[in-house]
């Protein structure tokens, strides 16, 4: 059984990472394709792959609105979010309103994540989201999180910045703004909202 799902997580997980790839790219390349091309490797090629089962259990009672997973920014480059037929997987428009984003059989969603937003300087934003339970049985959703090398310097390059726009983050370590938003009360999202901008944001009134 052990070895059986390890196989399984294997080819599944081989398959998500080419497929994590294809999207890397083609996100860069809306940046401009020159760029995508040169980034694509020197920048994003040391990336790994993380995969989550989440299991929600039922919720005590559907009379109130429960939130299985808190509004949250994801850590990663991107993320592909693959949900069951329950939904209840939500997202936080411009104007603060949310919205459903239904299952749909066939398709994953896939969100910017804090990590591409600072390198790109904003010009990719990671998006705000959260989970409702909706229905009395437990809901499943398996995500696959992109992400940089714990011990990558992220700085956006001056081409992505653009001549005209100034620089919104200061350069930082991977590792210490997982560790910032894991461990630190400060990073905690869902408790006072801070993310990436406020851990590096030129300007940040944190540090
Ligand atoms: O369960 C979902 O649909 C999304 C989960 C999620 O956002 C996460 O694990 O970061
Ligand atoms: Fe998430």
């Amino acid at each position: 059984m052990v070895f059986l799902l390890s196989e399984i997580l294997q080819e599944y997980g081989g398959k998500m990472t080419e497929l994590a790839k294809v999207i890397q790219k083609t996100v860069l390349m809306s940046l401009g394709e020159e760029l995508g091309m040169k980034y694509y490797v020197s920048e994003f090629g040391n990336c790994n792959g993380y995969l989550r089962i989440n299991n929600y259990s039922p919720p005590d009672s559907l009379e109130q609105e429960v939130e299985g997973l808190g509004m949250h920014t994801d850590m990663s480059c991107i993320t592909i979010v693959y949900q069951d037929e329950l939904g209840g997987l939500q997202v936080r428009s411009k104007d603060g309103k949310w919205v459903d984003i239904l299952p749909c059989e066939g398709t994953l969603v896939v969100n910017i994540g804090d990590m591409l937003q600072a390198w790109s300087n904003d010009k990719l934003r990671s998006s705000e989201h959260r989970v409702i339970l909706k229905k009395p049985v437990n809901r499943f959703s398996l995500v696959f999180f992109w992400c940089f090398e714990d011990e990558k310097v992220i700085l956006a390059p001056d081409e992505v910045v653009g001549e005209e726009n100034s620089r919104i983050y200061k350069s930082f370590v991977c590792s210490d703004y997982l560790n910032f938003r894991l461990t630190n009360e400060n990073g905690k999202f869902e408790k006072v909202g801070f993310t990436v901008k406020d851990f590096v944001g030129i300007g940040s009134k944190l540090k």
